[in-house]
C-alpha cells in the first residue's frame, strides 16, 4: 500500500465569511510517487487547493494532511518543506540576479550548508538541463528555461510533493512537451508525488490518474483513459477531450469498431493497425 501523501477529509473553503462557497466537501487522496492531474472549468477551485496544500490559505471545514501532519499556524513551516510550487509565470518567481543565486534562495532561507547548497545547485540545475545556465542572468532566458530553473530552485530543497499549477501554459507546444518530459524524469529521480494543475489535454493524458473539479466539488478520479471516456458528461460539464477520442467516435459512427480508448496518435494507430491485420 502506497504512503498518503496528501490527503483532504471533507474540505471546504471560501475567501470570506459573505463569499460564496469555492470548495464544498472535497476529500481526495494523492500517494508518493504518483503522477496526478487536477483539472476543471475556469473558477471550479482548483488553484484554491493548490494554495490549501502548503498552507497559503486554511479551510474553513475539513482538514488537510500532509504527509501525515494536519496543515495548520504550526505545522506549515514543515509542511512547506514537503510542498514544492511552480506556478504560471516564470517572471514572478525569480529573486536572484544569477540562476546558481536564484536556486540557491530557498536553501539560503532555510540554512543549508554552503557545501551541501553548491553541491545541489549542480545536481538541480543538471536535472533540469540547465547547468551551462548557471551564471546567466534569468531575464535573459527563454519562457521555457526559466520554468526549469524555477523547477531547480523546487527540487532544491527536496520536496516529497511537486505542484505545477499551469506551469506550462505560457510555452508553446514544444517547449510545453520538453517541460513535462523533464518533469516525468525528475519525478522517476527523486520520486516525486507530482500534482500538475492544468488546461492542458496532453499534459492530462501523461499523468497517473485525474481527480476532475466541478463546481469546488470533486466530480470524478480515475485514470486518464477512464476520464476520456466520458466525453459527453466532460462536456457539460465545459471540459474539452483530447481529439483523438473525438476522432475514435467519429470513426465508431463510420463502423470501424475500435476496441479500446486511445489517447494519443501511436495508440490509435496502433488500434487501427490491429483491426487492419485482422481483416
Ligand atoms: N483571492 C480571492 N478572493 C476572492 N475570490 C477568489 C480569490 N481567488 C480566487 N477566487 C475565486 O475562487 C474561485 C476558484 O478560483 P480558483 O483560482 O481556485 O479556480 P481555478 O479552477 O484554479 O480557475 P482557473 O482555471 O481559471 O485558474 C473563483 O470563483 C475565483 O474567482
Amino acid at each position: 500500500m502506497r504512503n498518503k501523501l496528501v490527503e483532504f477529509k471533507h474540505v471546504s473553503f471560501r475567501y470570506g465569511d459573505d463569499q460564496p462557497w469555492v470548495l464544498k466537501d472535497c476529500s481526495f487522496c494523492i500517494y508518493e510517487n504518483e503522477w496526478v492531474a487536477i483539472i476543471g472549468h475556469n473558477g471550479s477551485g482548483k488553484s484554491t487547493i493548490a494554495k490549501l496544500m502548503n498552507g497559503l490559505l486554511f479551510p474553513q471545514e475539513g482538514e488537510i494532511y500532509i504527509n501525515g501532519q494536519l496543515v495548520n499556524d504550526t505545522s506549515i513551516w514543515n509542511i512547506r518543506k514537503d510542498v514544492g510550487m511552480v506556478f504560471q509565470n516564470p517572471d514572478n518567481q525569480f529573486v536572484g540576479t544569477t540562476v546558481q543565486d536564484d536556486v540557491a534562495f530557498g536553501m539560503e532561507n532555510r540554512g543549508f550548508a554552503r557545501e551541501d547548497m553548491l553541491k545541489r545547485i549542480e545536481q538541480c540545475l543538471h536535472a533540469v538541463g540547465m547547468e551551462a545556465y548557471r551564471l546567466t542572468e534569468p531575464h535573459r532566458l527563454s519562457g521555457g528555461q526559466k520554468q526549469r530553473v524555477a523547477i531547480a530552485s523546487v527540487l532544491a530543497i527536496s520536496p516529497k510533493i511537486l505542484i505545477l499549477d499551469e506551469a506550462t501554459s505560457m510555452l508553446d507546444p514544444k517547449g510545453r512537451q520538453e517541460i513535462l518530459s523533464t518533469v516525468a524524469d525528475v519525478q522517476q529521480q527523486h520520486a516525486l508525488s507530482l500534482i500538475t494543475i492544468t488546461h492542458d489535454l496532453n499534459e492530462v493524458t501523461q499523468s497517473e490518474r485525474v481527480i476532475v473539479m466541478n463546481e469546488g466539488e470533486v466530480w470524478n478520479e480515475a485514470t486518464p483513459r477512464d476520464i476520456f471516456k466520458e466525453k459527453t458528461a466532460l462536456r457539460k460539464i465545459g471540459l474539452d477531450v483530447p481529439f483523438v477520442a473525438l476522432l475514435t467516435d467519429e470513426l465508431r459512427e463510420q463502423h470501424i469498431q475500435i476496441d479500446n480508448e486511445p489517447l494519443n496518435h501511436e495508440e490509435l494507430l496502433e488500434e487501427l493497425w490491429t483491426l487492419h491485420s485482422k481483416m
